[in-house]
């Protein structure tokens, strides 16, 4: 239960939310009851069972964004009547509504809300002694609604700008390993439901070092980039191409069969080969192949693959080797 409060930001704050409405709005209720509000004491537990619902749904479900909306939709509308029913003692309700919108929901939504929420209050306008109360109030909710808008773009972007940094590889600007870790997983967990082929080659530049020893540093560089250049664009939207360090990197083909395997990797090959070149000329690649089986787990497909590439590398380089295959159904350059 900890480990899940920790990893899911959502999920903690419906889950604060949830305690707070329970313990803010409990003695509230209680308190119309006494007053002999039946109306108000009514819809404040109608808030507390959308909020004790949202919460459920939210735990069991793990879908934390249709909660959160939820949440946020029964939070602003029971201010609304409440702050229409009660008057002055209710308006306050619907501030810490306004603000908690933005962390239940995206920020477009969150805006959406408020400001149907302020427009539905000053349309009724019961709530209101004055005409000057009443556009206080239409401001300051305006006003506390335009800075959380701000502060939620502004937190979502910075969110987004730390994803990128933390999955994309710098220099070639293809995904990293912790994001092909991350996508393995998921391609295995497919495979599992769905039985769709999942296929993976690892790539390998051949004498890469002396490249660099050779020319340097910025030439290893930009022979990586056109690598990258050829297999994008000779592969399919789908397929995904990760850096798995170095010279290394590791392609995932979703979707393809044992057979169409063959040529496809085929196909790459000779793209790689006509293309690849740097100062020196031709510059070739190693390939190991595997093809996910049955109940395998991704560290097990990624080694079998990596021991395929491995004898490429032994087996003179420059060639596909696919795993379990026989040494000679390996696929050297012909040309
Ligand atoms: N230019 C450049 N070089 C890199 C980068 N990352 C790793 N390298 C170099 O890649 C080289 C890899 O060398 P090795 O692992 O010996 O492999 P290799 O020379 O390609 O030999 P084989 O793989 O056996 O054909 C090393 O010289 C690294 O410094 C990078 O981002 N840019």
């Amino acid at each position: 239960m900890l480990h899940r409060l920790k990893n899911d930001f959502r999920l903690s704050i419906i889950t604060l939310l949830a305690f707070s409405a329970m313990v803010g709005v409990t003695p509230f209720a209680i308190l119309r009851l006494v007053q002999g509000n039946s109306l108000a004491f009514v819809i404040d537990v109608l808030i507390l069972a959308g909020v004790a619902l949202a919460t459920g749904h939210a735990w069991r479900t793990g879908d934390t964004r249709r909660a959160g909306l939820l949440m946020a939709c029964v939070a602003t509308s029971g201010a609304v009547i409440i702050g229409t029913l009660v008057g002055d003692p209710g308006l306050f309700w619907l501030y810490p509504c306004l603000v908690t919108s933005f962390f239940l929901t995206p920020p477009r939504v969150a805006m959406g809300i408020n400001l149907s929420a302020v427009a539905v209050m000053m349309g009724l306008g019961d709530a209101f002694r004055s005409q000057e109360q009443m556009w206080s109030f239409a401001a300051t909710a305006i006003v506390v609604t335009s800075c959380a808008f701000v502060f939620a773009i502004r937190n979502r972007d910075q969110r987004r700008r730390l994803e990128h940094l933390a999955t994309i590889d710098p220099l070639t600007g293809v995904n990293n390993r912790r994001s092909m870790d991350q996508e393995l997983a998921m391609a295995v967990a497919k495979h599992e439901r769905t039985g769709l082929d999942q296929a993976l080659v690892i790539l390998d530049i051949d004498h890469f070092k002396k490249i660099n020893d050779r020319y340097g540093h910025v030439v290893g560089d930009n022979i990586l980039n056109e690598l990258v250049a050829l297999i994008a664009a000779h592969t399919r939207r789908y397929d995904q191409l990760f850096r798995f360090g170095g010279e290394e990197f590791v392609l995932l083909l979703p979707g393809v069969g044992p057979l169409a395997l063959k040529s496809v990797v085929a196909n790459l090959q000779r793209i790689v080969r006509q293309h690849l070149r740097g100062p020196g000329g031709q510059i070739t690649v190693s390939y190991g192949v595997a093809v996910l089986q049955a109940g395998e787990t991704v560290e097990s497909w990624l080694t079998r693959a990596d021991h395929a590439l491995y004898r490429a590398k032994d087996a003179g380089r420059n060639r596909v080797i696919f795993a379990d295959d026989a040494p000679r159904e390996s696929m050297p350059v012909s040309a």
